[in-house]
Formats: C-alpha cells, sequence, structure tokens
C-alpha cells in the first residue's frame, strides 16, 4: 500500500464516528455439513431446470435481511471474489451479522477463499439448505458446496438462473445485516434474474483502471441503472504494481480509470487497491483466516464502514416487481 494511499485512509478513520454494535456471534453452534447431492438439495425443480424461466418468485424471508449487496464486475478475474470476500470479513470483524451467496455459477471461488472448500450444506427436510459458516461467522452457499466445478461450467443460461434463485431462496440465512452476493462478470441472465427478483439496497463494481475492464464496468453499471439499482461505488483493484523487493510502483492496467469514470458518472469512489503478492497468498492460503493486522486490511475496513454508512439510512430497494421487468435488449 502506498503512502498517500495509507495516508488518505487515515485522514478517512479519523473523520469517522462509526456506529456499531459489539459482535454478537455465536460460535457455540457450529452448522454441521453433511454430504448431500444437488439433486437431493433441488428435490423435484431438479427435473424443470433447464427449461425453466427467469422469474423464479422470491420465496426468502427477506424480512429477516437488512441489506442486499451484489458485488459485480463486468470482466472476469478483477477481484470480485477477493472484494466480497474481503468486505465481508471487514464488515463481520465489526460485529455486523453478514452472508455471502456466491452466485458465480461458473467459477465459484467463495469455498475455497473461506476456506470451506469440499463442505456440503446440511437440510432437515431435503431442500431448505443450511448455509457454511466460516470462521469469521460469515455465512454463506455457493454452487461450489453442491456440484463439481466441470458440471456448473456446462449449465446454459435459465439453468444457472434457476440454480441462482434456489440457493438464495433455499437458504436458511437467518437474521442477517448484509448478504453480499458475488455475482458472475458480466450483464447476462444472471445478473438479470437477480436485479428482477431481488431486492437489493445497491451493488459494488470493482473494476481494473484498464480500458477493457472499465468499459465492462460501464456496461455493469448501466445495467443496473436501467433497473433501477443504486451503484453504491466503485473499487478499481490491481490499481498498482508495487515491486516487493525495490518498492519500485508500476501502473501495470493504467493509471486510476476507474477513479475517473467514477468521478465522470458520479458513482461514489470507494479507493483503489494495489496488485499485491500479500493479497493473492492470503487469498490463496485457505489456512490464513484473519483479515485484521494484514497491511491491505484498512483498505477493505475503509470500504465495509463507508457500505455501512451509506446504507445505515437507507431501506432496500423499493420491490416492484412490474417496474423491473425490462426486456433484455434494452439492457445491451
Ligand atoms: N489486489 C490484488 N492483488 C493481487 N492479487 C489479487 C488482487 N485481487 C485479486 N487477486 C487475485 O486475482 C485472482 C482473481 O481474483 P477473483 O477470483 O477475486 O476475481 P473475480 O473477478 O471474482 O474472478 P471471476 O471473474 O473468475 O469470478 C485471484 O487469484 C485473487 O487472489
Amino acid at each position: 500500500m502506498t503512502k498517500v494511499m495509507t495516508d488518505k485512509l487515515a485522514e478517512y478513520f479519523n473523520t469517522l464516528d462509526v456506529p456499531f454494535s459489539p459482535s454478537e456471534f455465536d460460535f457455540s453452534q457450529p452448522v454441521v455439513a453433511s454430504r448431500i447431492p444437488l439433486r437431493q438439495c433441488l428435490g423435484d425443480d431438479w427435473q424443470w431446470l433447464p427449461g425453466s424461466s427467469l422469474n423464479s418468485p422470491v420465496k426468502t424471508e427477506l424480512a429477516s435481511i437488512k441489506h442486499i449487496i451484489a458485488i459485480a464486475s463486468g470482466k472476469g478475474g478483477v477481484g470480485k471474489s477477493t472484494t466480497t470476500v474481503n468486505v465481508a470479513r471487514a464488515l463481520a470483524a465489526m460485529g455486523a451479522k453478514v452472508g455471502v451467496l456466491d452466485a458465480d455459477i461458473y467459477g465459484p471461488s467463495v469455498p475455497l477463499m473461506l476456506n470451506r472448500s469440499g463442505q456440503q450444506p446440511a437440510t432437515h427436510d431435503g431442500k431448505i439448505m443450511q448455509p457454511i459458516e466460516s470462521v469469521e461467522g460469515i455465512k454463506a452457499n455457493s454452487i461450489g458446496f453442491l456440484v463439481a466445478d466441470t458440471d456448473a461450467a456446462v449449465w446454459r443460461g435459465p439453468m444457472a438462473s434457476k440454480a441462482f434463485m434456489q440457493l438464495f431462496n433455499e437458504t436458511q440465512w437467518g437474521e442477517l445485516d448484509y448478504l453480499l452476493i458475488d455475482l458472475p462478470p458480466g450483464t447476462g441472465d444472471i445478473q438479470l434474474t437477480l436485479a428482477q427478483n431481488i431486492p437489493l439496497s445497491g451493488a459494488v463494481i470493482v473494476s481494473t483502471p484498464q480500458d477493457i475492464a472499465l468499459i465492462d464496468a460501464q456496461k455493469a453499471h448501466k445495467m443496473f441503472d436501467k433497473v433501477n439499482i443504486d451503484s453504491l461505488g466503485l473499487i478499481e483493484n490491481m490499481s498498482i504494481f508495487v515491486c516487493g523487493e525495490c518498492g519500485h510502483e508500476s501502473a501495470l492496467f493504467g493509471h486510476e480509470g476507474a477513479k475517473q469514470y467514477a468521478q465522470a458518472s458520479s458513482i461514489p469512489y470507494l479507493g483503489a487497491l494495489p496488485l499485491s503478492v500479500d493479497i493473492r497468498q492470503y487469498m490463496d492460503d485457505s489456512e490464513e483466516q484473519s483479515l485484521t493486522q494484514k497491511n491491505f486490511s484498512h483498505f477493505y475496513e475503509a470500504v465495509a464502514l463507508r457500505l455501512a454508512i451509506q446504507l445505515s439510512g437507507k431501506a432496500k430497494q423499493n420491490y416492484d416487481k412490474q417496474q423491473l421487468q425490462i426486456p433484455i435488449q434494452q439492457l445491451q
């Protein structure tokens, strides 16, 4: 992290009077995981997954989730899952009750990043799943807990959308302050299904400073705009590369492109995170859990705080299905 960034963050924290209650996590009752196949989880619905409509009804007890936030990017590989998991950790460390829904049906990485690979959600009735809980108390569900990567990778759009809605609807999330949804990259079926079926409080867009990533980030921003979902902020990830040996800084993917786009389009700019070996190692090392004490933890804490503050006076988006039914062509 550069000195400019640390100075800015220090300044930022100094100006905040953060209203958070102490942690109320109960670690005494861990969820018991049992190995159950997807077919059993989905029950009879499995039969009609491939041909199902995009407009699945919302069944989840939404009242128990205060805010649902989508983490999106136009382009793949820009650090959306990394952001989702670390912002979730930062929110949880502040005492919030947090859930993560890994909607990246085609490339779920949340199980690995939360050090929960190979686990599968328990179910008492063969349908409603108990989320998997991370060591920080984050409740998570992911297609990666249910099927082998190679199975989901070949699903067609409607099938993936249906699977996503089932993960959302048929997980017993319980009371949550924040449910973060890690979207797959792009502006396709799953993003539309989400926008049309789930009352989001808003979306966070992650991009690298690269032109090609920014063009796709703009598409994601416009998609959310068209379905009346607020973009809560834009994060510039992999902003600069700082050489671990000599400290030299290189703008591998360009410089401040996301910041400039955020300013030009009036999306709150949530900050920039360097391309850092420490972050890559932290995400890959499934044994290592604690975000605090890391040299990049302040960044995620700042994003988490900012989101929490932005959302504190905001109700969940008005959920008007009629209004949200926008034909796909208009979103392209
Ligand atoms: N700031 C960073 N510095 C170094 N490595 C990073 C950074 N952000 C993400 N990574 C690494 O880049 C890779 C891709 O990140 P991640 O899976 O979060 O991206 P994604 O946008 O969710 O990808 P996908 O499109 O596949 O869902 C991971 O190996 C992650 O550890």
